[in-house]
């Protein structure tokens, strides 16, 4: 704007010093005074150009100074943003920022316990998943830890926090969006994807590398990290898997971080009927192998194709009750007919050949879920025996007993919803009492769903 001015004054002068020496030629003809007048007029015509090209000389050489530090500024941000990205330092987002990304969090994708998850867009165009905290003190709770844990660690197999927000009511945890949502769905037949439809089976092979995926993030956790993590959630609904189905495990809200030197710690029930480790009653306090237990059991859902606990109607008396796939693993390979327990989709479409990695599977499995946790393996042992590096031996036969009762405590035979769906519930769980004799009084809420109590 002020360039075009500058451009038609100097026009105007000029043309108004021409206008001077055609009205001097006219009025003093030749004469002295003329080509004084002249001298002067085109000495002025002159020093305005000599101005116009100095100018535009100088408005040039700004502009491009000014476009590279627009530019050097945009690659220090991008470098910045870059840098904290790669050092996992998370943002604090403002409200609005998050409004827009999601667009008014219109496109939700999940939903779990402590609150609601949607996609959206960040202005650097990367693709996020803003998990809602709702819910007052819990969420307070979840969402620190959440933040206190996820921050530091740097794993592909764990999901990157790229911030959070804490405004009004909600708080908000931004996470790198991984597409292709989570476990459950791809595993569990009638299971659907959030907005998205269903119906998705996950092959052999993915689900063999998904369970060594699953494994090295935990190890990460328990071993690689300055503290020791625990997750103490996982389950099928807390794997998600990225655009190549490998595994990258998420939702911190319940983990627990631990000094290296503290081999266990006493805690407050937390985490989802299932995949409770049987230490959670026998408070004893827990440990990283209370996470092995729960990675146990995904490794035999996945294998199954099915929950670890199901509800099945008695044909003849039509009462329903809790059957225990655990169990039902455990005789089969002992009888040799691993080959029965396989995802039966898997078996049509003659997915599964390797009887022999099957059956690895399967004792890995059943290692884990050991009801004493010292004799379940540590996570990198785990991924040894899944890789082929330490041979994998027969588990100890196990009556899975307290493992049942615990399994049994998030519902009666009326109300089992929730632990066959794998819906976060804390229950008010059960005192298990170990008296005299090493006899278990168990409460009666689970005595009519368990199986054989015995002394052991
Ligand atoms: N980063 C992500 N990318 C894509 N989808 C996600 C992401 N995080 C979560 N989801 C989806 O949202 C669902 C719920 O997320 P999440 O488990 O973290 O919530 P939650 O409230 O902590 O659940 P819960 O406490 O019951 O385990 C997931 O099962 C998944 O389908």
């Amino acid at each position: 704007m002020e360039d075009k001015k500058a451009n038609i004054i100097a026009t105007l002068t000029v043309l108004s010093l021409l206008l001077v020496i055609i009205a001097a030629r006219v009025y003093l003809k030749l004469s002295k005074p003329f080509y004084l007048l002249a001298g002067v007029d085109i000495s002025l015509i002159l020093a305005v150009f000599c101005f116009l090209v100095i100018r535009s000389r100088y408005n040039r050489e700004r502009k491009n100074l000014e476009s590279r530090y627009i530019s050097e500024g945009r690659e220090l941000r991008i470098e910045y943003s870059f840098l904290r990205k790669v050092a996992g330092v998370p943002t604090k987002f403002k409200l609005e920022d998050l409004e827009e990304a999601t667009d008014g969090f219109r496109v939700q994708i999940g939903k779990g316990g402590s609150g609601s998850v949607f996609k959206g867009v960040l202005k650097d165009e990367s693709q996020v998943a803003v998990k809602r905290i709702e819910g007052e003190e819990k969420g307070e709770r979840e969402f620190r830890s959440e933040v206190a844990a996820i921050a530091s660690v740097q794993h592909k197999n764990l999901v990157r926090l790229y911030g959070y927000s804490s405004a009004n009511r909600y708080r908000f945890l931004v996470y790198e969006y991984i597409p292709n949502s989570s476990l459950d769905v791809w595993i569990f037949p009638g299971k659907r994807r959030l907005g998205v439809g269903g119906g998705c089976c996950l092959t052999w092979d993915q689900r063999y590398q998904v369970a060594i995926d699953v494994a090295k993030a935990l190890s990460y956790l328990h071993n690689d990290c300055r503290s020791k993590i625990l997750h103490l959630d996982v389950k099928p609904e807390n794997i998600l898997l990225d655009e190549d189905y490998r595994a990258v495990v998420t939702d911190f809200g319940l983990s627990k971080l631990v000094a290296r030197d503290e081999s266990r710690v006493v805690t407050e029930i937390r985490g989802t009927c299932g995949y409770l480790a049987p230490e959670w009653l026998l408070e004893h306090g827990i440990s990283e192998k209370s996470d092995v237990y729960s990675y146990g059991i995904v490794l035999l859902e996945m294998i199954g194709g099915r929950r670890s606990i199901t509800r099945v109607e008695n044909k003849r008396t039509k009462k329903k009750k809790l059957e225990y796939f655990p169990r039902i693993v455990n005789q089969k390979m002992r009888e040799r007919r691993v080959m029965e327990i396989v995802d039966q989709r898997l078996m049509e479409a003659k997915e599964v050949d390797d009887e022999g990695q099957v059956m690895k599977l399967v004792c890995v499995a059943l290692w884990c879920i050991q009801e004493k946790a010292k004799n379940r393996p540590d996570m990198a042992t785990v991924i040894e025996m899944l890789e082929g590096r330490v041979t994998v031996n027969e588990p100890p036969d196990s009556k899975l007993v307290v493992v049942d009762l615990l399994a049994a405590a998030g519902g009666d035979d009326d109300d089992v919803d929730d632990v066959t769906t794998g819906v976060r519930r804390v229950v008010e769980m059960p005192k298990l009492h170990i008296q005299r004799g090493r006899h278990f009084r168990f409460p009666s809420v689970c005595s009519s769903i368990i199986s054989p109590v015995s002394p052991r």
